[in-house]
């Protein structure tokens, strides 16, 4: 007989982001993370390869993000209006955890499966924050996914890209929830 874990399921029925424009301080301590980020690497991982790595931005080094965005946006000449919301993800941070795709040389497990564990990171993360009662979103931006700034601005190796930012803080209001998949639509049952 399945042993039901009402509270996980009621977690997993209910979870949703919170908008990063929402979040505060306090963050959580080095102390309240590691947890987080010990779950965050429970996921399925094929061929156990650990194809991730996280980097913990604080406070200083996401002030330091925002300007190095600000600058690269200008190289790049992205509209003013747009450089600036990518710095803002930085600028108005308090603490964000990036979650890094690290290739790994393997002949037997396919990159996307690589990939797709590196996602589920980044929920977990996400999934971790929120049941630990903080506030926190997923987000992304052309500057994670500029070579040049992965490179010079978050020291990422070669090979290495960003697949998730996660940003973790303390909630303040809590907009409406967004229109959620309809399963009927979305579910297909293959009875024989
Ligand atoms: C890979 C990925 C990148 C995302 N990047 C952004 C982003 O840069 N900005 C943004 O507003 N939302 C972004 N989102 C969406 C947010 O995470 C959004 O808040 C999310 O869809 C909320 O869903 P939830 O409430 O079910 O967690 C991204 C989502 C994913 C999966």
């Amino acid at each position: 007989m399945p042993v039901p874990n009402p509270a996980a399921m009621e977690f997993f029925l209910t979870r949703r982001s919170r908008p990063p424009r929402t979040l505060t301080t306090p963050v959580p301590s080095r102390g309240d993370l590691m947890p987080m980020l010990t779950a965050a690497m429970r996921v399925p991982d094929h061929g156990k390869l650990e194809p991730w790595r996280f980097i913990v931005l604080e406070r200083a080094a996401l002030l330091r993000l925002a300007e190095a965005a600000r600058v690269r946006g200008a190289e790049m000449g992205i509209e003013p209006e747009r450089i600036e919301k990518g710095a803002a993800q930085f600028a108005d941070a308090h603490l964000a955890v990036v979650v890094v795709k690290v290739p790994r040389d393997t002949g037997k497990v396919p990159e996307i499966e690589q990939v797709l564990s590196a996602g589920a990171v980044c929920l977990s993360l996400l999934n971790a924050a929120l049941a630990s009662g903080w506030g926190a979103a997923w987000l992304s931006g052309w500057h994670v996914h500029d070579p040049d700034f992965r490179t010079r601005a978050l020291g990422l190796a070669e090979g290495e890209w960003v697949a998730g930012v996660i940003h973790i803080g303390t909630e303040t209001s809590a907009p409406p929830d967004r229109p959620r998949p309809d399963p009927d639509a979305l579910i297909q049952w293959v009875a024989a």
